[in-house]
């Protein structure tokens, strides 16, 4: 634990980016893009929409959605990305790069998450698309689980990392690769000693929470996600690893808003939604960590430094002080619960 006599009771930071963020489409975008646009510069956004932004023309028509949504007087730019398929073109890259809205093409292992059905059976299929990536410095962020039902759900990062990112390394060593999510030391290891230029996204829950949370009083839905949190030694390797100052290691909320009733459900969606507060979290997270300091390149210096962006040039200030998070939030014509809903945390961003 800190010592928190001497932790301030404000802190001041560039403004920060989330590299990895869900806002959906139409009245749900609408609903939760004010949340992110709040509190950040910048957001990549993810492309497992249904049907998934496949092409170009489809993420530049999604922006200009994006940006159709954004109430007047906020400031906000997305960065979209590509949903890789197993039959996404080379050229296609090259007209994402020259269009300079796509910053980056997204790996959903088919059947691993939200809206990934569409996603990649076999990365062998799609290695005239990687090389044509790795020419042009297109990044390439992976969600990093293997989706063999016989591997245990725990274990899906894990086995990942040597069935597949070893290999993609070998094969592609100057590929711009971004472990996205990482839950487990496993994973925040490999990224610290990999070759060739690699980084990772943490999310603000996987720095606070662990499995024992998804079932704290009973089936938690809104602490479920993927991947999904895991042991407490690992939550404790990724605040080692976010609180380190490597580069390497930067903020992505993974905010995933799914409507209350596909949570709270005998089989639920896996996401959790912490745009309305999700700097709040991190500060908290921190913290508690005794590295406040280590915030500010987290969150603001280490994810425009990978995608080679300038850093934000306005500033937030989150101060200490405890506030009630809502119950639900609207979603849509609907609701979605965010996480810590009715609950008072320490940090408010002013
Ligand atoms: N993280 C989640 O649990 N869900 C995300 C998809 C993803 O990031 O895997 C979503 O879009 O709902
Ligand atoms: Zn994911
Ligand atoms: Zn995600």
């Amino acid at each position: 634990m800190s010592d928190l006599e001497h932790t301030p009771d404000s802190i001041t930071i560039a403004r920060p980016d989330d590299w990895h963020l869900h806002l959906r489409d139409g009245a749900t975008l609408a609903s939760v893009l004010p949340h992110s646009a709040r509190q950040f510069g910048r957001a990549i956004v993810m492309p497992n929409l249904k049907p998934p932004v496949t092409t170009t023309a489809a993420a530049e028509a999604y922006r200009n959605r994006i940006m159709a949504a954004l109430p007047a007087g906020m400031k906000f730019e997305p960065l979209m990305t590509l949903y890789l398929t197993n039959n996404t073109p080379p050229d296609e890259i090259l007209r994402a790069q020259e269009s300079g809205i796509v910053h980056a093409v997204k790996l959903y292992p088919a059947g691993a998450t939200t809206n990934s059905d569409a996603g990649v059976t076999d990365l062998s299929n799609c290695y005239k698309t990687l090389e044509m990536m790795q020419e042009v410095g297109m990044p390439f962020l992976v969600h990093g689980e293997v989706t063999d039902q016989d591997i245990d759900l725990f274990d899906r990062e894990a086995v990942f990392i040597e069935r597949v990112m070893r290999p993609l390394r070998r094969d592609f060593p100057a590929l711009n690769i971004v472990f996205e999510h990482i839950t487990t030391k496993h994973a925040a290891q490999y990224v610290a000693e990999a070759e060739g230029p690699i980084a990772a996204t943490i999310t603000a829950h996987h720095l606070l929470y662990n499995r024992n949370d998804i079932f704290k009083g009973g089936i938690r839905p809104h602490y479920y996600c993927l991947p999904v949190l895991k042991r407490e030694e690992h939550r404790l390797a990724l605040v080692t690893a976010a609180t380190s100052g490597d580069e390497r290691f930067f903020l992505g909320t993974d905010s995933a808003p799914h409507a209350q009733g596909a949570k709270e459900a005998a089989c639920g969606c896996a996401g959790c939604y912490t745009a309305l507060h999700a700097m709040e979290l991190y500060a908290e997270a921190f913290e508690r960590a005794g590295a406040l300091d280590k915030l500010e390149a987290f969150a603001s210096f280490n994810g425009p430094a990978f995608y080679g962006l300038p850093r934000n040039t306005d500033t937030i200030t989150l101060k200490r002080e405890q506030w009630t998070l809502p119950e639900t939030l609207p979603l849509a014509d609907q609701q979605v619960v965010p996480l810590n809903a009715g609950e008072t945390i320490n940090w408010k961003m002013v």
